[in-house]
């Protein structure tokens, strides 16, 4: 069994009431070790370890702390492996994905934020006739609180602790806890890289009382969180009265729009990683695909014949593309909207059932599953399913499309694929969403704002953007 604990003030602790939660692996359903079940009291712990790390942290040179977080990225580096085999084992994801994506970006968070720190800067303003100049000072907040969720554990985590540490806060942390391993395994890595202690505090437990407690504490000024959207909203009713700043990542029901004019067999293979890569849970797939009506019955066919070739099996085999999903609750969540989808009258086109794989009997496998549907109002077209079902329907013109992927309450991404210059500035410019691909998913570069609009969230994640959060701004207005 495997016994994950809170990682405060540099040591692993016991949760303080002694209460801990069972951790599932998902491949197999079985339960394979346990995490604390924290309460307010490690919160407060680990607040305290946080708050006395702070003065000398904030005032740690940047080379210093550029230098510690290059050095955490170096040692993830290292660990790939045992980085990816435990991730695989947390979430269910195929080991090769977490080996290709996971880990690797979570180490590219570390040297991004490293590196990004030396190059930040704030303004300063000549009032000229006034006798006077302006300069912003970007201060670090304080103690600030990082929550995150299932579906990229390390790989979100580390987005958020990475800027936070970068820009000289102190941390309190809470992964999620279906994924606490790679969270945990982190503290070790930290103390290996010569973090201070009490600089990041690892909180484990559930989001309904460890979570709250962040959330709720007075002294922690600024929460950043990656979930669901109504765990979003939750989170801001508690928080916007003590007035704290708050980065909202929430879900997504974003469209996929393909024209004909588009190269053809690039988006296909594109849209079918779009549709299912780590078991289409991840806010950014593209769940919606809408086809132009001359390419649609070519595409359906396509696209099925690709789907299908799709091998759902256990996440160490190297040819396995889907993985298991999440946790069980999940798996019938995602069994609960395809069931939906065929009360309104929506054609499931493949999958739709789950998959027994042999040896692994009471793993949640699900076969990716694509339902034709009659209109964008359905709710599988409405409501954010997360996992790996896509719907598809075809379009008669560039107004009809761009009505019907915007007329949902999510706004976080959008994949356009078209050769047409004009369509392209057109729609990019009216789709509602914080992020939009053309012919092309997923291409991240870390400097760009990452985030969504309407129910999708607020602020903005990445680069700057994630640097400006963690930092307060105060002009100094100086006469001469
Ligand atoms: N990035 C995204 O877009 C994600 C969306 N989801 C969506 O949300 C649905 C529910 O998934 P969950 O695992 O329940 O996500 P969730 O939003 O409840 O969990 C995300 C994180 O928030 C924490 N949390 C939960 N309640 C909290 C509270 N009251 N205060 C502070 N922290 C709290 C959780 O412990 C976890 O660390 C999924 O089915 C999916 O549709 C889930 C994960 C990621
Ligand atoms: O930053 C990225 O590249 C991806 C972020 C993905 C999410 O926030 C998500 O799936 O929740």
């Amino acid at each position: 069994m495997t016994t994950i604990k809170n990682y405060i003030n540099g040591d692993f602790q016991n949760p303080i009431k002694g209460n801990w939660i069972d951790n599932y692996n998902p491949s197999n359903g079985e339960i394979y070790g346990q995490l604390p079940d924290s309460t307010k009291e490690d919160v407060e712990n680990a607040y305290i370890a946080a708050k006395s790390a702070f003065p000398s942290w904030s005032q740690t040179s940047l080379e210093e702390r550029s230098r510690i977080l290059i050095k955490i990225s170096e040692l993830l580096e290292t660990n790939l492996q045992r980085f990816a085999e435990a991730e695989s084992k947390d979430n269910g994801k195929p080991v090769s994905l977490a080996k290709a994506v996971d880990i690797p970006r979570a180490a590219s968070n570390f040297r991004f934020f490293g590196n990004a720190i030396t190059q930040f800067a704030s303004e300063s303003h000549e009032s000229i006739g006034q006798q006077a100049v302006n300069y912003t000072l970007r201060q670090p907040i304080g103690v600030v609180g990082c929550i995150s969720p299932w579906n990229l554990p390390l790989y979100l985590f580390t987005w958020k602790i990475a800027p936070a540490l970068a820009a000289g806060n102190c941390v309190v942390a809470k992964p999620s806890e279906v994924t606490p391993l790679t969270a945990f395994l982190l503290g070790d890595i930290c103390n290996e890289a010569g973090l201070p202690k009490g600089v990041l505090n690892i909180v484990h437990g559930l989001g309904e009382s460890t979570g709250q407690a962040i959330v709720e504490h007075p002294d922690i000024k600024a929460i950043s969180f990656t979930g669901g959207t109504t765990t979003g909203a939750h989170i801001a009713r508690v928080a916007a009265p003590m007035f704290k700043k708050l980065s909202l990542e929430l879900g997504g029901k974003n469209p996929n729009i393909i024209f004909a004019d588009c190269d053809y067999e690039e988006m296909l293979s594109t849209t079918v990683r779009s549709s299912f890569a780590n078991q289409g849970q991840i806010c950014l797939c593209g769940s919606r695909i809408f086809i132009e009506a001359s390419i649609y019955e070519k595409f359906k066919t396509d696209f099925i014949k690709k789907v299908k070739a799709l091998k759902v099996g256990h996440p160490s085999e190297s040819d396995t593309n889907i993985g298991a999903l999440v946790s069980k609750s999940h798996l019938d969540k995602v069994k609960e909207y395809i069931q939906i989808a065929k009360d309104e009258n929506g054609i499931v086109l493949c999958g739709g059932n789950e998959v027994k794989v042999k040896g692994y009997e009471n793993g949640y496998y699900l076969e990716p599953t694509v339902i034709e549907v009659q209109s964008n109002d359905c709710r599988v077209n409405q409501e954010e399913i997360f996992g790996p079902v896509v719907t598809m329907m075809p379009f008669q013109n560039e107004d009809d499309v761009l009505k019907m992927a915007n007329k949902v309450k999510y706004g976080l991404s959008a994949t356009l694929w078209t050769n047409n210059l004009k369509r392209t500035m057109h729609l990019t410019n009216q789709l509602q969403a914080g992020i939009v691909w053309v012919n092309t998913w997923m291409l991240r570069d870390l400097r760009t704002p990452f985030g969504g609009v309407k129910a999708s969230g607020v602020g903005r994640e990445g680069g700057f953007e994630a640097l400006r959060f963690f930092t307060e701004a105060k002009n100094v207005c100086i006469k001469y």
